[in-house]
């Protein structure tokens, strides 16, 4: 070769070293018997673990305790060039999930040279054990756990992809489901096409949307269930707007559950939380929580609401004659009693010992006080039987309207309670409504 043609030669050669210099990857040249021809850096520092004396002479024998068969793989790739394996994991120091994983690439060049590519991809393998993880997880939920349904859904809200944890909360079978509005797990009062544009749009706008209600089964039955619907991960665009998905393909992620159980389990938190043991009806906790909502009300409400307060009379004498359990039976039975007279929307509640009390929403005092006659006409009339046992008792009442917008819910409480305190002293078993005869007005 002459002087001009080698410099050339030099500096190809020169860039050439420091590619495999350089290179992310381990490049390894052999002959085709495994004889190590050259080996870049990285090669060397890859394979080195796996070498028992620290000479890397045949690539067959450094990757012997990981690829056994790789001699006889090459001995049997007859084509005169191409990849003998692409991509194999070595896992080093044996088991799987080890602390170190390469890719190998093995490349006939021709008869009598290979070229191998070896990378580190522990951590890949490791993302990807994880995501199979997950995956192994998700699955097992959705199998194992009866009461979660998932199903995907088109960009229009309908059935995209059926899933047997479909069937199995809700009764449907594909043919049923496939298709059709997501709608269809609602009862028909909550099932109306905007109520479901309405869902969608919200989990576009949030990301997810979640509500809780009646649902329906195949059947027509109802159950008590959640339903979280989301957009499908993938739909994101980097600046955060929803790329629309092609027509029927799943777009949104739904997942319905039958949460029948923890509804029960919320209700009877909430009965022990604001319900009194002894009568069923609201304790002291809760009608405090609604009078003071009703207050907030009363501004835009045109009648104020009214307050009334009920006493049972000489209860200490009922206890006293009867004992306290018989005392006790009393008390349900003018709760029993007063939950009858009362509509609805009234807060009904035993907020004392023999106290009780009742705000009345939209009602006008003159209403209230007919209601307050009526019942104490009732609990007089009826005595509340104990066993054998009739105990006649009668109840003592205050009535006061809640209208005045400086007044607090305690000053409101004063109020009734002074007119039941004139009814007391006026001889009991009567209704009297603030301001009382004689009384000063607070
Ligand atoms: N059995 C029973 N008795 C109760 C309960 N809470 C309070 N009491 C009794 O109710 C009685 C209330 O007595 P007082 O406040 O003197 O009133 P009263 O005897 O009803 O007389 P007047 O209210 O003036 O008509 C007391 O004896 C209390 O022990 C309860 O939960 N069960």
């Amino acid at each position: 070769m002459n002087a001009v043609a080698d410099a050339p030669d030099a500096a190809e050669h020169e860039a050439l070293l420091q590619f495999l210099y350089m290179a992310p990857v381990g490049l390894v040249q052999a002959g085709s018997d495994g004889a190590i021809l050259m080996l870049n850096p990285l090669s060397a520092q890859l394979l080195m673990p796996l070498s028992a004396d620290g000479n890397l002479l045949n690539l067959f024998e450094a990757l012997a305790p990981v690829a056994p068969d790789l001699r006889q793989r090459c001995a049997g790739y007859s084509a005169p060039s191409g990849n003998v394996c692409e991509g194999m994991r070595l896992y080093l120091n044996g088991a799987r999930g080890g602390p170190q994983v390469l890719s190998l690439t093995l490349l006939k060049l021709d008869a009598a040279r290979l070229m191998a590519v070896l990378s580190d991809i522990t951590e890949q393998d490791k993302r990807e054990r994880q995501l199979r993880n997950t995956d192994a997880w998700l699955n097992a939920i959705m199998t194992n756990i009866a009461d979660y349904a998932l199903v995907s859904l088109d960009q229009d809200g309908r059935v995209a992809a059926w899933n047997d944890s479909i069937g199995r909360v809700t009764g449907f079978d594909e043919a049923g489901v496939r298709g059709q509005p997501f709608g269809l797990f609602y009862p028909a009062d909550d099932a109306s096409a905007a109520q479901q544009a309405h869902r969608l749009q919200q989990a576009n706008l949030n990301g997810w949307h979640l509500d809780e209600g009646l649902r329906r089964r195949a059947d027509g039955s109802q159950f008590w269930g959640s339903a979280m619907l989301s957009p499908l991960p993938g739909r994101k665009r980097d600046d955060g707007t929803l790329a629309p998905a092609a027509p029927g393909e799943p777009a949104y992620c739904l997942i319905l559950r039958d949460i029948t159980d923890k509804r029960a389990l919320s209700e009877n938190l909430r009965s022990a939380t604001y319900g009194d043991h002894l009568t069923g009806l609201a304790n002291r906790r809760a009608f405090f929580e609604a009078g003071e909502l009703e207050l907030l009300r009363r501004a835009k409400m045109p009648q104020a609401p009214v307050l009334i307060l009920i006493d049972a009379d000489h209860f200490k004498a009922i206890n006293d004659s009867h004992g306290h359990p018989a005392g006790d039976a009393v008390l349900r039975h003018l709760g029993a009693t007063l939950k009858s007279m009362f509509r609805q929307v009234d807060t009904v509640a035993r907020i004392g010992g023999e106290e009780f009390a009742a705000i009345l929403p939209g009602a006008s005092l003159a209403d209230a006080a007919i209601v307050a006659e009526r019942l104490r006409e009732r609990v007089q009339a009826g005595p509340a039987m104990v066993g054998d046992t009739a105990i006649a008792y009668t109840i003592s009442i205050g009535v006061a309207a809640m209208d005045d917008p400086a007044c607090t819910l305690a000053g409101f409480l004063q109020r009734a309670d002074d007119a039941l305190y004139a009814a007391k002293r006026g001889g009991r078993n009567r209704v009297v409504c603030w301001p009382a005869e004689g009384e000063s007005q607070a």
